[in-house]
């Protein structure tokens, strides 16, 4: 019977924090009676690991990186991985149009040329945004001109926000100047959003309560996350959920049982996700400031970032801290033994923490997660926001201060307890008849229909 299930697309952006959403609610997807082929782009195809053991197809397309011989700049990048993965997206629907057609594509709502394609081969098309609501409703501002990047006011007041400073806003401040091909690529998310068939987004209801109905006011947003936890209704699907496509090799027996060592909520996780790279002087700071903690630490540092670390720092540092160059975070952020995550606030990373009711300390680096860090310490009541020197850097001292907060003050005890609130309902929204689950079904009940 698996011929007649609805074969659906997913087409996420080729990097983790894009493909890890796409991925959840595409297992969800099958788990509930879909076909669903993912299709990755040549970038990532050195580095993908992609399990045997899962219900859903990965396919690849070239996206022209095979032909780059010079480094590219950004606006370079994106302009030739639209020409080159459009085209070949187009390919790939035709080429599979007698064998194994599909009806829609859920598209990451960064590529809005996607919906184009889709719609030109006669296939529905479904918007993915991986990014927080509030960030999206940012976007969407700088998108119709009502706030400028570089941003002219100290504080801006938007539709259902919270005033944000400067520093709350998405930070491209990296870049050289406001016409910069990021702010636009995030901005163009709205570009052809109306004719989007469905839109969905990686967050819950009850999260982001107002910000939500401010945008659903505008557009069908569907929430449905946090993916990575949609309860699925097979129990035989049920190891496929911790299943990933790994762009790193993720060090499971080493953190498990380093962690397992440890007693009860005594150790702090450290990660800044997959792009973010801090100033070696910034990673020395972080690394005292750890130190000086006295605290148990686990410490993601990508294998690029190593040669960052202070010499020796690894076996100097051995008694209390393990350094990893990646790991499976969503268990990690379960264990008994993790007190608190410092973290870069991407947006998965956020919502795993609040999933597993564990407080943060942020350390935003760019784009959303500045934002994400208003949220966290301001919305979610979850966090504490570390806070940079006249030169934009994090102290030893100030690292030292908000973990010993976190871990042992008062402030830390009511965090944990907003962070065990979240973490109940993130569970209730993804559970049968919660808000999130409910939309998958919906969405899936309307393709079984079609
Ligand atoms: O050792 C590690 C570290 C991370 N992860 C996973 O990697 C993902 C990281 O995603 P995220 O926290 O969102 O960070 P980035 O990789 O930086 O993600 C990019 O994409 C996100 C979604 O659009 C944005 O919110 C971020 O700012 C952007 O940098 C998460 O699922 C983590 O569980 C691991 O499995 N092991």
């Amino acid at each position: 019977m698996a011929d007649n299930k609805p074969h659906i697309l997913v087409f996420p952006f080729p990097a983790q924090g894009h493909i890890n959403p796409a991925l959840d609610f595409s297992k969800c997807l099958a788990a509930n009676g879909l076909k669903v082929t993912i299709i990755l782009t040549t970038m990532v195809s050195k580095s993908a690991q992609v399990p045997s053991n899962i219900s859903i197809s990965v396919e690849m397309i070239s996206d022209g990186s095979e032909e780059v011989k010079e480094q590219e700049s950004i606006e370079g990048f994106f302009k030739r991985f639209k020409a080159a993965a459009s085209q070949n997206l187009a390919k790939f629907i035709q080429e599979r149009r007698e064998t194994c057609p599909a009806k829609v594509l859920v598209y990451d709502s960064t590529m809005p040329w996607a919906l184009d394609v889709a719609h030109q081969e006669g296939l529905l098309g479904a918007s993915f945004f991986t990014q927080a609501s509030g960030v999206c409703a940012v976007y969407y501002h700088l998108y119709t001109g009502l706030i400028k990047f570089p941003y002219e006011d100290s504080e801006v007041m938007l539709p259902s926000l919270t005033p944000l400073g400067v520093n709350d806003l998405p930070c491209f401040s990296f870049l050289p100047d406001s016409n910069n091909s990021i702010v636009k690529q995030l901005a163009d998310q709205f570009l052809n959003l109306e004719e989007a068939d469905w839109i969905f987004i990686n967050t819950f209801d009850k999260l982001e309560y107002e910000v939500l109905n401010w945008i659903t006011s505008r557009w069908p947003f569907k929430t449905v996350g946090p993916t990575f936890s949609l309860t699925y209704p097979e129990k035989e699907l049920t190891n496929e959920r911790t299943q990933k496509i790994n762009l790193f090799e993720p060090n499971y027996e080493e953190s498990m049982k380093w962690l397992d060592s440890r007693e009860i909520g005594s150790v702090v996780y450290v990660s800044f996700g997959s792009v973010a790279s801090l100033k070696e002087q910034q990673m020395e700071e972080l690394a005292h400031g750890l130190m000086m903690s006295n605290c148990y630490f686990l410490w993601v540092v990508r294998a690029s970032e190593e040669n960052k670390l202070p010499q020796n720092f690894t076996s100097m540092a051995s008694e209390k801290g393990l350094v990893l160059n990646w790991c499976p975070q969503t268990d990690v952020l379960d264990h008994r033994a993790v007190a608190c995550f410092m973290t870069h606030c991407g947006w998965n990373s956020t919502l795993e923490a609040l999933s597993s009711g564990v407080p943060l300390i942020a350390m935003p680096q760019w784009v959303d997660q500045t934002t994400n860090s208003k949220l966290i310490e301001d919305e979610f009541n979850v966090g504490l926001r570390v806070k940079a020197d006249e030169n934009g850097l994090v102290r030893r001292e100030e690292i030292e201060m908000c973990i010993k907060q976190v871990i042992q003050g008062e402030k830390g005890k009511k965090l944990k307890e907003s962070a065990g609130k979240w973490k109940e309902l993130a569970k209730e929204a993804v559970d049968k008849g919660g808000s999130s689950a409910t939309n998958v079904k919906d969405f899936v009940s309307e393709l079984l229909n079609l």
